[in-house]
């Protein structure tokens, strides 16, 4: 019997393909009691089994590079955690088997993070996949994680552990279909980074059955049960369609009548630049600078360091535009030598440029790093703050890069509603802004953006995210500055049209996104997608607002 699932479309494109679940069973090992003279061989045991984890996601990250390696790293740490390894040495000195203190010690600090609140949601997932391969490894058992098959197939699982999705096969993984997770999750981000089409927190996933055929649309988030023949037809009518769309579709963005759009890539760093490259990107308008603060051993890269990070990065646009964001640390991406430990609610704390004004000497060094990096390239060098709320935070920004001498645009990230609502008196302080709709989303509703819960609130179609997107991109008009979107609602096709619409002046998104979004925005006039933003912004609630913008542009 046919059936139609909904969730949420993270990654473009469609696939039709037998369902094949994540190895995700939980391993439990038995309460086995171990005598006094065992101790020290267990101990080894476990400590041997954690390190051979650890050093086996470093190398897999290494393997994959880009977002998917700060994303392994970071369960390298977790691994590695000297508290987590002391706990699970207590156990072992009081009798447990190696693989039962891993176990308990693990569900110990799973249920503290899951304790903290839904900020720590997001990072469950890959704690427990930490586990499973600890644990895996102790009891001599293969390791959780990809189906074997030779077919290409569509991968289902609860939520995607990054250990695994970063080392996909997108030849033989035909899509991506998630019961949890949100568009800002990992599996989200990595799906598009590996290209394959995904939907996540789609209710039903886990209960498909093993080898039933979907039809997987990463655009509308639909995926269709046992499709019938002419379903699958005019499946893969539509996505034939786009390719041939996509193929016709090259050179810089712009709308059919010639109204230019710069499309940009998000990076995370110099292992990004190729694929923005080939993608046709026409510089750089979000860089993600944390990565290299993760990367780099519980303190801040050195000058030198981040020099050559950055060198890398400008030096592969040339006569292109590179916006440079500053350290976004906090929150979501917490740094144990910045942010403060004990926060009550660390996504309303000191994060973003909060963090730096409090740490000068970081922000001074980042930006004389990149003056220093940007010397004699004649490249278009912008730099940015997150987490900017208000005149006074630009100012203060300003002012930093002003005094490290750098010679380059400053500009603000708007993803604080009241930076948006007085965007206006901003603007005196900066040149441009840059909305991070993902963040702004989270402020707007007030629902963290890493529950998984709460992913009805992060979609970027919300009306009410629209108005503050259509309130900077007016004041920015106003100034005679430029206003870019560089969260995750760029990457929307649809949605970039309608952003275009409401007056926003450049995209950046994952470089993966870049074709599609081109094609769609090569196939529309300004005014059409004026009267989808008016259309959009006029509905009651995201979906309506996709399906208005929707009914819009294909009436005409
Ligand atoms: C682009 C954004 O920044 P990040 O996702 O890195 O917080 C955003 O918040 O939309
Ligand atoms: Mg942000």
């Amino acid at each position: 019997m046919e059936t139609t699932l909904r969730g949420i479309g993270v990654s473009h494109g469609a696939a039709i393909g037998e369902v094949r679940h994540m190895g995700t069973a939980e391993l439990e090992p038995p309460t086995r009691r171990i005598t006094g003279e065992a101790v020290p061989t267990e101990l080894r045991r476990a400590r041997q089994a954690v390190e051979a984890v650890a050093a086996d996601l470093v190398a897999r990250g290494n393997l994959a590079g880009g977002e998917a390696q700060a994303v392994l790293e970071a369960q390298a740490m977790m691994a590695r955690d000297p508290e987590l390894i002391a706990d699970v040495e207590r156990r072992i000195a009081v009798g447990s088997t190696a693989e039962r203190a891993v176990y308990d010690a693990l569900a110990a600090y799973r249920a503290l993070l899951a304790g903290a609140g839904d900020y720590l949601a997001g990072r469950v997932a890959d704690l427990d996949d930490v586990r499973n391969r600890i644990v895996a490894r102790l009891l001599g058992v293969p390791m959780p994680g990809v189906p074997n098959s030779d077919r290409p197939y569509v991968l289902v699982a609860r939520d995607l552990a990054p250990a695994d999705t970063a080392l996909l096969d997108p030849s033989l993984v035909l899509g991506f279909l998630t019961e949890e997770g949100g568009p800002t999750s990992h599996s989200a981000i990595l799906a598009r980074a590996l290209g394959v089409p995904a939907v996540v927190a789609l209710r039903g996933a886990v209960e498909l059955a093993e080898g039933t055929v979907v039809a997987v649309d990463g655009s509308t988030g639909v995926v269709t049960v046992d499709p019938d023949p002419e379903q699958r037809e005019e499946m893969l009518r539509v996505a034939e369609e786009r390719r041939a769309a996509l193929a016709s579709a090259t050179g810089p963005g712009a709308t059919s009548d010639g109204h230019k759009v710069p499309l940009l890539a998000n990076i995370g760093g110099p292992a990004d630049v190729a694929d923005a490259v080939e993608a046709g990107a026409e510089g750089v308008g979000l860089f993600r600078t944390e990565f290299l603060f993760l990367d780099s051993g519980g303190k801040a890269p050195s000058e030198k360091k981040q020099v050559e990070a950055y060198r890398q990065v400008l030096e592969a646009f040339p006569e292109g535009r590179v916006v440079v964001r500053v350290l976004d640390a906090g929150a979501d991406k917490p740094l144990d030598f910045l942010t403060p430990a004990e926060e009550p609610n660390p996504a309303l704390g000191v994060r973003g440029l909060r963090t730096l004004l409090g740490h000068p000497e970081v922000l001074r060094t980042q930006l004389r790093a990149l003056a220093r990096a940007a010397e004699g390239l004649p490249v278009y060098l912008e730099v940015m703050a997150p987490m900017v709320a208000d005149r006074a935070d630009a100012r203060a920004f300003a002012d930093a890069c002003r005094d490290a001498g750098l010679r380059a645009k400053f500009g603000v990230m708007v993803e604080v509603p009241s930076a948006a609502l007085r965007a206006r008196s901003v603007l005196q302080e900066v040149e441009f802004l840059s909305l991070g709709t993902n963040d702004l989303a989270q402020y707007t509703f007030a629902a963290d953006r890493q529950a998984g819960a709460l992913a009805r609130y992060q979609d970027p179609w919300q009306p009410a995210l629209l108005d503050l997107v259509a309130m900077a991109a007016e004041a920015a008009g106003a100034e005679g500055k430029s206003c870019g979107v560089c969260g995750e609602a760029a990457s929307d096709p649809l949605l970039a049209c309608v952003l275009v619409g409401l007056g926003v002046t450049s995209l950046s998104m994952g470089a993966k996104a870049i074709p599609y979004v081109r094609a769609e925005l090569s196939r529309r006039t300004m005014a059409q997608c004026e009267r989808a933003a008016s259309a959009a912004r006029a509905s009651d609630g995201g979906e309506q607002a996709r399906a208005a913008a929707q009914s819009v542009l294909s009436g005409e």
